[in-house]
């Protein structure tokens, strides 16, 4: 783990202000804000156009002031008036004020701070430089030059040394300007100053083991070395501003002229976007002691980057995909959206739209990864890329996920609408079909793509997602289909059984004797129009052929079930089948052939016509017990049904079950058995009550008329009785001629029976008063043998006036007996 150290934001912002920062400090520690102040300088999308200038030399030798004075910086300086001290500790980095220079001040070489450490910083900061500088300002003081001093001859053999060991793997031999800055230059020449260099760099390079592929090698493979002198700060400031100037221009000029400063051929190959990785990774190397490779460091910076470009461009795309994803969460939670809403809220050309994220991401990658090692940014690249189609085809997928859900739940509510109709097979199909097309459409349109490489891209999830929604729908309409066929049957079914019990209680009603028999034809014809109105029902729900038949099959028991339920039903109460049994007993015992009520006459056979009777009535009982019903069919309704190739399903069916059991039976035969004694005994009595009435006495009658005179003149006098005896006398005429007055009077007899004795009791209590009655003018006297008459009282009187009768009651005439007369009365009758 790199050691990094990190600024206050106090320390940042003043660290901008100034214009420079501290790339790794005295602890050999490297700022984590190198990143941010290069993008804060403006150099972060620079790409390669940018150079990197470090300056190296002895402490206090006025690096410092000259790259200042070059390229506008600000690097703190020495104050002389405080004596000489190390100003720069570490390194430093600042940035040219007009042009894309990354300027790195190095801390002195000779540091007495750091005593005894300072020749090992030296060699780190020295590798460091060459690894990421184009150009190394080596300040020297002129006088120093061929002196040899201790200092700078090290110098020079570390800068050989350690760029060979640098580079020793590049095949690129990217060669490094070493511009040596003599300052203070008074006398000698230049080029003599530059020669001694040139010599002892040759030296030091011979003296240098090297690689047996540099064996041959000179320091100019390496390097192209440079010379520039300036005079005396202090003592020629104008020569030495004059000289600065010139030396600032040259750094400035533009172009790849042979004197430019930074010719292309000596570019790090970084990109601005990578150099503070680049420059990390490789202070990281050398603070570790491990050799620094710089082919496999801009491998690693070409991972790095790559996968820090790939990053953000992926996170820009991610950021895309979110909003999306939250446009979809949030239809999702409204889910009581209704579909054609949904259709209008979904992401249109998610397809196309996708696929054109993910290409400026793409772009954006290829743009920033373009300096960087090409199979290192193709390996990245693919990863990007695959990492954006997987989300993008999750969202993708989402989005149809969404409609498929939606379709689902819109279309179970429809088809449920459907089924629940009170005809639910009209037009099912055609209904299934328009639903399922409106769904479809909307899935297809939301998945659809016009861009041809978004088509490829999705087109694994579309036929993924279009397959299961196929299989989901498909289950969804056959799970209502068979709710619809369920219903569209027991519908039939009902009313079948509706229709056999119709039939059943009609021929109960006029043929129970040869119930079953009779029901064939009638339920076989009922039982063939509604296979065959179910047949049609089926096609319009569009059974399958081999369903179709199960269905019938299925539907015949369900007829078989229907109608035995029915036949119980109707028969389950105990007084609806005596009612019928009541029925049958009393049209063979109280009625004749010809259906008409018999009235029982001295001479009928009772006892036959009741054992008769009562064994029709028990036979019936027996044929009720066990249905036995035999349906058969025409033959084209196999037809006309289109299921010729299954010959056998319209065979005849039987249908055969037991109504009564036994213990049933039983208690309806003691029922019955109870109703028919009733019927018997009413009958005798009947026809003993006929007998009677046949042996009522003339003399009866004549008493009747004698003692209905005075209501007869009374009718006779009022035209109103008299118009209401002319018209019921033809009636009775009629009902006497056409015999049925025997009937009628038996009727009013067996009604009045209880009365009559009590009738008889009166008629011969009224004959015994009439004993006490005076003669009336007719000359009919009633008087009997009782002495004392009744007390001649006023309303008595006024009775006897009207109507010509005197009562005379007498006084012994008790209650005793009225009571002992009617007994004897009823004992005479
Ligand atoms: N004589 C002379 N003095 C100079 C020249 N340039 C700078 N100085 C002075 O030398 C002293 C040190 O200058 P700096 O620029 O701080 O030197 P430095 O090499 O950066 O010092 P450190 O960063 O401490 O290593 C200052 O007092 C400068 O004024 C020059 O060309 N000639």
């Amino acid at each position: 783990m790199a050691r990094v150290e990190s600024l206050t934001t106090e320390d940042y912002r003043q660290s901008l202000e100034n214009g420079f920062i501290q790339l790794v400090n005295y602890e050999e520690e490297f700022n984590s804000q190198v990143s941010q102040f290069i993008r804060d300088v403006g150099l972060y999308n620079a790409d390669l156009d940018y150079h990197v200038v470090a300056v190296m030399g002895c402490q206090s030798s006025g690096k410092s002031t000259l790259l200042n004075l070059l390229f506008g910086t600000q690097f703190r300086t020495m104050d002389a008036n405080t004596g000489r001290y190390q100003v720069t500790q570490g390194i430093w980095l600042s940035k040219d004020k007009d042009f894309p220079i990354l300027v790195l001040d190095l801390e002195g070489t000779d540091s007495r701070e750091r005593g005894e450490e300072a020749a090992s910083f030296e060699r780190k900061s020295t590798l460091f430089a060459l690894a990421v500088a184009d150009v190394l300002i080596v300040n020297m003081w002129a006088q120093d030059v061929g002196r040899y001093v201790a200092a700078n001859l090290a110098l020079l053999r570390t800068v050989l040394e350690l760029n060979l060991q640098l580079f020793q793997n590049d095949r690129e031999h990217r060669k490094t300007k070493l511009l040596f800055v003599l300052r203070d230059h008074v006398e000698t020449s230049l080029d003599l100053l530059a020669k001694t260099i040139r010599t002892d760099l040759e030296e030091t390079w011979k003296g240098l083991q090297k690689p047996s592929q540099f064996e041959n090698s000179t320091v100019e493979n390496f390097f192209e070395l440079r010379f520039v002198s300036l005079p005396h700060m202090v003592l020629k400031p104008e020569e030495f501003k004059a000289a600065v100037t010139d030396l600032k221009n040259q750094f400035h000029k533009k172009g790849n002229s042979p004197d430019s400063m930074f010719p292309e051929s000596y570019r790090r190959l970084v990109a601005a976007d990578g150099f503070t990785t680049y420059a990390n990774n490789i202070w990281e190397t050398i603070r570790s002691n491990k050799e620094v490779d710089i082919p496999s460091q801009r491998e690693m910076l070409a991972t790095v980057r790559c996968e820090e470009i790939a990053d953000e461009v992926y996170w820009n795309a991610h950021h895309k995909f979110q909003e999306w994803n939250e446009i979809l969460d949030m239809l999702k939670r409204n889910s009581k959206d209704n579909f054609e809403h949904l259709k209008e809220k979904l992401i249109h050309d998610l397809g196309d739209q996708s696929w054109q994220v993910m290409m400026e991401a793409i772009d954006a990658y290829n743009n920033g990864t373009k300096r960087y090692i090409s199979n290192v940014s193709e390996a990245k690249k693919v990863k990007l890329q695959e990492r954006m189609e997987a989300e993008a085809k999750e969202l993708y997928l989402r989005q149809l996920s969404l409609v498929e859900e939606h379709g689902l739940l819109f279309l179970e509510k429809e088809l449920e609408h459907l089924a629940s109709r009170a005809t639910p097979w009209l037009n099912f199909q055609t209904q299934v079909s328009k639903l399922l097309e409106k769904v479809w459409k909307t899935l297809r349109d939301i998945a659809s793509c016009s861009l041809e490489d978004a088509k490829l891209l999705f087109k694994e999830v579309r036929q993924f997602k279009e397959e299961e929604f196929e299989q989901r729908e498909q289950k969804l309409v056959e799970r209502v289909r068979r709710n619809v066929v369920d219903k569209t049957t027991q519908l039939f079914v009902e009313k079948t059984g509706a229709k056999f019990r119709n039939l059943f209680i009609a021929t109960l009603e006029n043929n129970p004797q040869d119930i079953w028999q009779s029901l064939n034809r009638p339920l076989s014809s009922t039982i063939s129009e509604s296979l065959k109105e179910l047949s049609t029902c089926l096609n319009e729900i569009c059974v399958d052929e081999d369903v179709k038949i199960s269905i019938f099959r299925n539907t015949m028991e369900k007829f078989k079930e229907e109608i035995e339920l029915r036949a119980k039903d109707l028969l389950s109460s105990n007084s609806v089948t005596m009612s019928y049994l009541c029925r049958k007993f009393d049209s063979c015992f109280r009625k004749d052939s010809r259906g008409v009520p018999r009235v029982w006459k001295p001479g009928d056979d009772l006892d036959s016509l009741y054992l008769d009777a009562k064994q029709e009535t028990q036979s019936l009982l027996m044929t009720l017990s066990e249905a036995k019903l035999i349906i058969t069919f025409e033959e084209n309704l196999r037809e006309e049904m289109a299921i010729e190739n299954f010959s056998e399903l319209l065979d005849s069916l039987e249908i055969i079950f037991e109504i009564f059991s036994v213990e049933r039976r039983n208690a309806l035969e003691e029922k019955l058995e109870d109703y028919a004694k009733l019927a018997y005994t009413e009958a005798k009595r009947s026809q003993e009550t006929i007998h009677t009435r046949s042996q009522i006495p003339g003399w009866l009658y004549v008493a009747l008329f004698v003692l209905g005179f005075n209501e007869m003149k009374m009718v006779l006098r009022n035209p109103l009785l008299l118009l209401s005896m002319l018209l019921i006398l033809p009636v009775l005429y009629i009902l006497v001629q056409a015999n049925l007055h025997h009937m009628l009077l038996s009727m009013i007899l067996s009604k009045m029976e209880q009365y009559l004795p009590e009738s008889f009791n009166l008629l011969q209590r009224r004959m015994h008063s009439a004993a006490f009655m005076e003669t009336t003018p007719s000359g009919i006297n009633l008087q009997s043998s009782f002495d004392s008459p009744i007390p001649n009282r006023i309303r008595g009187n006024e009775t006897a006036k009207t109507t010509g009768i005197r009562l005379r009651k007498p006084n012994h005439f008790s209650e005793d007996t009225v009571t002992r007369r009617r007994r004897n009365s009823a004992g005479s009758e």
